[in-house]
């Protein structure tokens, strides 16, 4: 009788059911990240929360990876200590993030609970709640920016020679499920702010449900190490150094794809921030009516980013797709701000360039980069991304609050939204020196992923 086994990662079911359980836990990940953006203004009326409070706390999940460089280090513990126990370890953070943040939002705390009057006892300028709800998104950002990368490193653990692209982009709209059920179920649960402590809560029990379905991964992935294991001892001794770093930072290429990656990233994710309270001030909508309309772009993108990425997979052209994603936001930021185009167009605009993007820029990075060192190159990369995601959202707060002096109802968004459409054309002219870059030097950015 024939014993020999096949690997759990030969047979495409388990393969498909890894990813479901990964993309679960990337789910609840974006759900929490953007469960904020719908509640802005009921942060407003129940806890008095300015602009400037809430370009804040959105601000801190990056101040771990940019000033601790957390993304980075989460990689290289990463390639040291392995999926299962980094994983475990990073979404735990996530999920500690979590609940701290919606005790600070909870009625317990701010009835005097648990820790109110330590909270109360320093920088009276900042709310207790304020303070607890800014600790528990520092350690949501710290686990949750890591867990991508171990994500990420899982897709190539399972599907490396077998439709790894198509993985890559499924992995993405995984992500934007999670963003599309946070702005449409977030405010629905607050209902105006009347059970906002509950929405918040909603959320956080949503990401320890992704601890549990890590745990289940991780049985998995210790059964994958059985089988595998003698075969790749070989391959997994390769060690850190900053040199790495260095080097990759002397990389032209490298660089413009990753300034790129902060100007691109720094004019969607800190404008998704403010989309539907901006949406819902400009055009006079209800916060669940700008909340199901900003829903459209995650949704679009869950559907266009790996269609795009098999498209690239086939036919290259990922520097010229990065370059009309750029023009692409760039027309989107100024249609907002200076015209009254009903706003479906420019949010359909904003999907193209978010889908495109994406799709041409992640997986290029194997034409820039040996694999050995493609950890670190992702990891700087997304330490240097939550540079303009701690930026940006406190500029626009700032901006916004100068722009309308005494916290009210109704703002005027413009000057805010012209600083994304100057970031966007900054992402531009990256985009345009990576494609001269690779004329230059020939890295072949414009080829197709696939090979013949
Ligand atoms: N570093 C992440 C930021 C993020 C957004 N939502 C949750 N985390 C990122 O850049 N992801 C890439 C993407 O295209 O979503």
């Amino acid at each position: 009788m024939n014993t020999i086994k096949k690997a759990l990662n030969e047979s495409a079911a388990m393969r498909w059911g890894v990813l479901l359980l990964v993309g679960f836990v990337l789910s609840v990940n974006y759900y929490f990240y953007d469960a904020f953006s719908t509640l802005k203004d009921d942060m407003r009326t129940v806890f008095g929360f300015t602009g400037t409070d809430y370009g804040l706390f959105a601000s801190f999940y990056s101040v771990p990876n940019t000033f601790l460089l957390m993304a980075v280090i989460g990689g290289i513990i990463l390639d040291k200590i392995g999926i299962r126990r980094t994983g475990f370890l990073f979404v735990l953070f996530m999920t500690i993030g979590a609940f701290l943040t919606a005790y600070g939002a909870s009625d317990y705390f701010n009835n005097g609970g648990f820790g109110y009057e330590l909270m109360s006892s320093f920088l009276p300028r900042f709310s207790p709640e304020l303070k607890v709800m800014l600790l528990g998104r520092f350690f949501f950002g710290l686990g949750a920016e890591t867990t991508i990368v171990v994500v990420s490193k899982i897709l190539v653990k399972w599907f490396n020679g077998k439709d790894l692209a198509l993985a890559f982009g499924l992995k993405v709209a995984f992500g934007r499920l999670g963003s599309f059920a946070a702005l449409r179920i977030s405010p629905f649960i607050s209902n105006e702010g009347t059970n906002l402590s509950s929405a918040i809560w909603f959320g956080a029990i949503l990401v320890s449900i992704g601890l549990l379905a890590f745990l289940v991964y991780m049985l998995f992935d210790a059964k994958l190490d059985r089988q595998i294991q003698p075969v790749n001892n070989a391959s997994t001794t390769d060690s850190f150094s900053i040199r790495d770093i260095i080097d990759l930072l002397k990389n032209r290429a490298y660089l413009y794809i990753a300034l790129l990656c902060v100007t691109f990233y720094s004019a969607i994710f800190p404008f998704n921030h403010y989309a539907p309270d901006f949406i819902s001030d400009k055009f006079g909508l209800s916060s669940i009516e700008s909340g199901n309309l900003t829903s459209f772009l995650p949704m679009g993108t869950l559907i266009f980013t790996p269609i795009f990425g098999a498209l690239i997979d086939r036919k290259g052209k990922s520097a010229s797709a990065m370059i009309f994603g750029a023009i692409t936001l760039l027309i989107t930021h100024l249609l907002f701000a200076l015209t009254y185009t009903p706003p479906l167009i420019p949010i359909i605009l904003l999907g193209i360039a978010y889908a495109l993007v994406p799709a041409a820029m992640w997986p290029t990075m194997v034409k820039l980069v040996d694999e050995n060192k493609i950890g670190t190159a992702y990891g700087l990369m997304y330490s240097i991304q939550n540079l303009g995601l701690f930026v940006f959202p406190l500029l626009a707060g700032a901006i916004l609050d100068a722009t309308n002096p005494g916290n009210p109802e109704i703002s005027d968004y413009t000057a805010t939204i012209l600083m994304f459409a100057a970031v966007s054309l900054l992402g531009l002219i990256f985009a345009l020196l990576l494609k001269f870059e690779d004329k230059k030097k020939g890295f072949g950015v414009e080829l197709p992923l696939n090979k013949k």
